[in-house]
């Protein structure tokens, strides 16, 4: 019987969702051994620092991605979201499985709404698109840098003198805390989700035949199409997780419809659209020309000049 062997970052959240990946798969394929071998990523390291100073999208996969490649592993289980646009030479998603929650959360002290927020109150988030879109709602707030692991946030939240601080819906589910935590789901029409959102990623080796076979059984179709409509756009907007940019589709009556999004810092300058089409990858780089001839390109160049965003 063959083993498996998992890769994981040490987080809470990175081995929930390594064990639940692990739990779906023997439920699929019980002719499968299975283990856990935690990586430590340089993004773990530097958690403290602002992650667009230190290399931004990457650092949490480069060392399992080089681990498989070593062969020390044979599959590693991503955020989405965490994935850059290109993979190295020799990996391949080998299957995306249904995605959870896609929204981002609101957690205020006394359960307080964004609406009723104090004037000039103080929300914690280290997303550029998350500080940028609620800028557009709210131009008073106080957008403060926040780093760490989700519960080190949260744990932020009651020890600083955060007001809210902004969370992926996902992860709080998947560490089943939703309940207790959060005040308000942010609906996309509010705060437009990051590419990949709430999906997995599941990485493996070109090659291995085997494992290709057994994750083929846990992937979704509506959210496979989804995501790659959605990556297909990041990826012509050569954007990435610190680069104010938000993407999101839905499959409706089998069409994929993507609402992408490129916003300034300070939220006034929006450039947004929503492209519906067949072809997943033809729909993210519509909306990505789209955008582009509208003026975001220029906006993410200057923004990479000026060195706001990490390039
Ligand atoms: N940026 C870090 C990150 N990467 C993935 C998740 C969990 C949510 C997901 O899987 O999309 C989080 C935490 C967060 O954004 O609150």
């Amino acid at each position: 019987m063959r083993k498996i062997i998992v890769g994981s970052r040490k987080s809470k959240l990175a081995i929930t969702q390594t064990n639940w990946v692990i739990n779906q798969l023997k439920k699929l394929d019980s002719s499968f051994d299975f283990e856990v071998k935690e990586v430590v990523t340089k993004g773990d390291v530097v958690l403290d620092v602002t992650l667009s100073k230190v290399g931004g999208k990457g650092l949490f996969v480069k060392e399992i991605e080089q681990s498989m490649l070593d062969k020390e592993i044979d599959i590693a289980v991503h955020s989405m979201k965490d994935m850059p646009a290109i993979l190295p030479k020799g990996l391949t998603i080998g299957c995306i499985p249904e995605r959870e929650d896609y929204r981002d959360a609101l957690i205020s002290k006394n359960h307080i709404p964004l609406k009723d927020l104090r004037k000039g109150a103080i929300v914690g988030t280290s997303s550029l698109r998350r500080g940028a879109q609620l800028l557009a709602v709210r131009p008073d707030l106080e957008i403060k840098w926040i780093r760490g692991n989700i519960d080190t946030r949260l744990n932020k939240l009651e020890t600083e003198e955060y007001d809210a601080i902004i969370l992926a819906a996902a992860g709080l589910a998947r560490m089943g805390w939703t309940s207790d935590v959060v005040t308000e789901f942010l609906e996309p029409e509010v705060c437009l989700p990051a590419v990949g959102q709430g999906a997995l990623a599941i990485e493996c080796r070109e090659d291995d035949k085997e494992v290709l076979e057994l994750l083929s059984k846990l992937s979704n179709q509506d959210t496979t199409r989804t995501v790659y409509a959605e990556r297909a756009f990041l990826q012509r907007m050569e954007g990435g997780c610190q680069v104010p940019i938000a993407g999101f589709a839905q499959v409706k009556d089998d069409e994929v419809a993507l609402t992408a999004l490129v916003i300034s810092p300070d939220g006034k300058l929006i450039y947004k659209e929503e492209v519906t089409g067949k072809n997943p990858v033809e729909v993210g780089e519509q909306a990505a020309a789209i955008l582009t001839e509208k003026g975001a390109k220029a906006l993410i160049d200057q923004l990479k000049e000026e060195n706001i965003i990490d390039g």
